[in-house]
Formats: C-alpha cells, sequence, structure tokens
C-alpha cells in the first residue's frame, strides 16, 4: 500500500518518502496538534494565539536570513535562485498575514523571543552557517513541508465563520504550495546524491526541526498556564 496517499503534498521521491516516514508520528502530532485542532474549529483561546503570532513575527524574519545564507551556499545556480525567492517572496507571503492578523487581535512586536522561537531560530542559523549545505536544506524544510500539509488538512475540517481563516487560507494556498513542491524535490536531489553519513546528518536535522515545529505550537498553548504557575495564580 502506498502510505503517501494520505499526504496533500507528497514526497518528490523515495527519499524525501523515507524522510517523512520516519518521521511520521512526529509529524501527526504536529498536524493533529490541539493548536492546530483549535485554529480549525475556531475554538483555539486568543490569548494563545496572540502569544503565537508575536513569536512568529521575530521567527519568520530569522527564517528569511537562514534561506538566504543557504542561498549563498546552494551548490547549483537553480538552488541559489529558489532559496533567495525563499527568502523574499517566503517571507513576504507571511508578512501578508501577519499585516492582516497582528491588528485584528491587537499583537505588537514583543520585546524578545521565546525559549522555543530563541531555540528554533538559533539552530536554524547555526545550521545554515556551521553545518554543510544540504543540512541546512534539510532543517529549513519542515518549516514549510509541515505548515503546507497543517494547512490542507486542517482547513478541510475548519468552520465557516473562523478568526483564523486567513491562516487556514495562506498555507493552503497554490502559491505556498508551488514553493513546497520545489523545495521538497530540491531535498530529493540532495538526499539521492548525499552519502550515507551525510543522509543520516539530513535525517537528524530535519527531526530536529519537526520537534521545534511541535514545541512552538505547545508554548503558545501552553502561556497561559505557565503564567498562571510563575504568578502561583492557580493555587
Ligand atoms: C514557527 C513557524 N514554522 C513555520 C512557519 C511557516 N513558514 C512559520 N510561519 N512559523
Amino acid at each position: 500500500m502506498n502510505t503517501f496517499l494520505a499526504l496533500n503534498t507528497p514526497p518528490a521521491g523515495p527519499f524525501t518518502g523515507e524522510l517523512w516516514e520516519s518521521n511520521r508520528s512526529l509529524t501527526d502530532e504536529i498536524i493533529y496538534h490541539p493548536f492546530c485542532k483549535g485554529m480549525s474549529d475556531g475554538t483555539l483561546p486568543a490569548d494563545a494565539f496572540r502569544h503565537y503570532l508575536a513569536q512568529d513575527l521575530l521567527y519568520i524574519e530569522q527564517d528569511a536570513r537562514a534561506f538566504a545564507i543557504t542561498a549563498g551556499r546552494a551548490s547549483t545556480y537553480e538552488a541559489f535562485s529558489f532559496f533567495i525567492d525563499m527568502a523574499r517572496d517566503g517571507l513576504e507571503i507571511e508578512r501578508n498575514l501577519h499585516r492582516d492578523l497582528l491588528p485584528f487581535f491587537g499583537v505588537e512586536r514583543p520585546d524578545k523571543m521565546s525559549r522555543i522561537c530563541r531555540g528554533y531560530t538559533t539552530f536554524l542559523l547555526d545550521t545554515a552557517l556551521k553545518a554543510s549545505y544540504p543540512e541546512s536544506v534539510a532543517a529549513l524544510l519542515p518549516c514549510f513541508w509541515v505548515y503546507r500539509e497543517t494547512g490542507l488538512k486542517i482547513r478541510k475540517d475548519a468552520v465557516k465563520k473562523n478568526p483564523f481563516q486567513k491562516w487556514l487560507e495562506t498555507y493552503s494556498d497554490e502559491a505556498y504550495g508551488s514553493y513546497v513542491e520545489q523545495f521538497i524535490q530540491i531535498a530529493e536531489e540532495l538526499l539521492f546524491g548525499a552519502t550515507l553519513t551525510m543522509r543520516k546528518k539530513m535525517h537528524y536535522a530535519f527531526r530536529r526541526s519537526c520537534e521545534f515545529e511541535k514545541a512552538f505550537f505547545s508554548e503558545a498553548l501552553n502561556i497561559k498556564k505557565d503564567k498562571e504557575k510563575k504568578t502561583g495564580q492557580l493555587f
């Protein structure tokens, strides 16, 4: 049986197939995360979304930098050009989303990064600067592939009058999807040409980013509980 049938954004070949499949339980935990379910059925607490959005504002800027660095290290002109586009247009797609959502949810630019946002962006930038080019590609891939898959899956079941509609539309939109497909193709070619050792490193980088993606949603959802714990309001 083809286990990728259930995927809306299928792998580009056996190597990206293996990459997704070996992280399937983790990617499922992201796609079916209570944060995402809350966006789909409209029940996500506004505070959780506000925290997420504020941190995402900082995240996408650093993510775009990591793409620009990766572009500079690309092994082909096509990949260089693609990652330059990702750094600029990818950022712009999400900036547009933020332009709509920030005033709607009354969110301002935060003074500092949360623990998970700092950890994730440091990991992406460190990988782009200090690890190999294929590892950086693998580290950056979940941020697009997992969001695309999540956006498509949760939009299907989303309630109609939904405050998170714009988020759902952005990540299920074709413009976003076409970037993701090209990105998966580049990763497939790199995995194909990689040594076993490099392939393992790429798998590690991909998994680490998936872990951060999950933690990003969990942190936002738990922020209220954490604040209450710190101020002792629960007791
Ligand atoms: C944390 C995070 N991960 C992924 C995306 C989608 N590029 C995002 N906006 N924010």
